[in-house]
């Protein structure tokens, strides 16, 4: 046991959280959200779906209409002052001074850590600019910083302390491919240290391969949450049947009479979701039928298979 409280209590926990604002927009439409210990949570939705908005629920920076936000086994807003400075955060607009360097900027930053050590200040700072790749822009003024320098920037400040949870609104945001690869890698070195990190993205592609699992948002609604694997395994697999265009036709008439459902040609290939029957059947029909078999393939759902078809939108898969 922890002061936080069991180890077996998730990071984060909401319940019914919800949030109208005064437009009567609802951004946030009563989401449960379970983000278990040592995960890495991908928060994933298009832009405008509600990831923002909630995170700064998460930290108390937007008061819900409605539910309940536990950080930690700590009730929020009034577990705060004991559990925020376990939580690093990056999110939208970070308070930095235009005319101060990185440096002066993360010193500012620290010094009002009441907890923080003036003493380490000088080597906490250091270790966070290196952590983010900024050493070299050091002393560089804020102002002149290109966006993805400011996001590091503001991952350097969710940094200059050791925290149990990190939630990092679109860290990616602003970042050219390495500088993406660099956050990811970051996230996953966290993580392998113990820190639980909920990470936002529009961008399936950026960040899955680092999420143990993943919450999907559309419209302020959580559609799904598990691990990644749990959430693929509610899409649908698929069998795909290549053959010669003269064949698809008939191919498609098989795949039917074998009693798959939404039979379509798919370009080059006619698919069908399987369903249960067993590929080997297929297989088997389409050959026996006379059909010249150019290939087949069982393609199982991806993770934007389940967000496409739960959500009606596709994400930039580059950008
Ligand atoms: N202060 C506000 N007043 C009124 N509406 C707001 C406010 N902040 C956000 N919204 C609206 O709430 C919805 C959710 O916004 P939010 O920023 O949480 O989404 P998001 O998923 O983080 O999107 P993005 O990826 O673009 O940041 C949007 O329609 C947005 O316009």
């Amino acid at each position: 046991m922890t002061a936080g409280g069991p180890a077996a209590e998730p990071a984060v926990r909401t319940r019914g959280l919800t949030k109208r604002f005064r437009s009567g927009q609802v951004a946030v439409d009563h989401i449960d959200l379970v983000v278990p210990r040592g995960a890495v949570y991908g928060f994933l939705g298009p832009n405008g779906s509600g990831k923002t908005t909630t995170i700064r629920m998460l930290l108390g920076l937007v008061s819900p209409t409605a539910g309940s936000v536990e950080l930690l086994g700590s009730s929020m807003p009034g577990g705060g002052p004991v559990v925020l400075p376990r939580v690093g955060a990056l999110v939208e607009g970070p308070a930095f001074h235009p005319y101060l360097s990185a440096r002066a900027n993360l010193e500012r930053l620290d010094a009002v850590d009441a907890t923080a050590s003036p003493q380490s200040r000088p080597g906490r700072i250091d270790a966070a600019l290196e952590r983010v790749g900024l050493t070299a822009a050091a002393a560089k003024k804020y102002r002149q910083y290109s966006l993805g320098m400011k996001q590091r920037l503001g991952l350097a400040a969710a940094l200059l302390r050791p925290r149990d949870l990190l939630l990092l609104d679109e860290p990616t945001n602003g970042l050219d491919p390495q500088g993406t690869r660099e956050v990811r890698a970051l996230v996953r070195e966290l993580a392998d240290g113990g820190a639980t990190v909920l990470v936002s993205s529009h961008l399936l592609s950026e960040i899955e391969q680092v999420c143990s699992h993943v919450g999907i948002m559309s419209r302020g609604e959580l559609l799904a949450q598990g691990t990644r694997a749990e959430i693929a395994e509610t899409g649908t697999t698929e069998v795909r049947v290549m053959t010669r265009p003269d064949q698809r036709a008939h191919v498609a008439r098989v795949l039917t009479g074998l009693g798959l459902e939404d039979v379509r040609v798919d370009g080059e290939v006619v698919a069908a979701p399987l369903g249960g029957t067993a590929v080997e059947k297929v297989a088997q029909a389409v050959v026996g039928d006379g059909v010249d078999l150019l290939g087949l393939e069982v393609r199982r759902p991806t993770l934007e298979d389940v967000f496409v078809r739960l959500t009606g939108e596709g994400f930039d898969v580059d950008r």
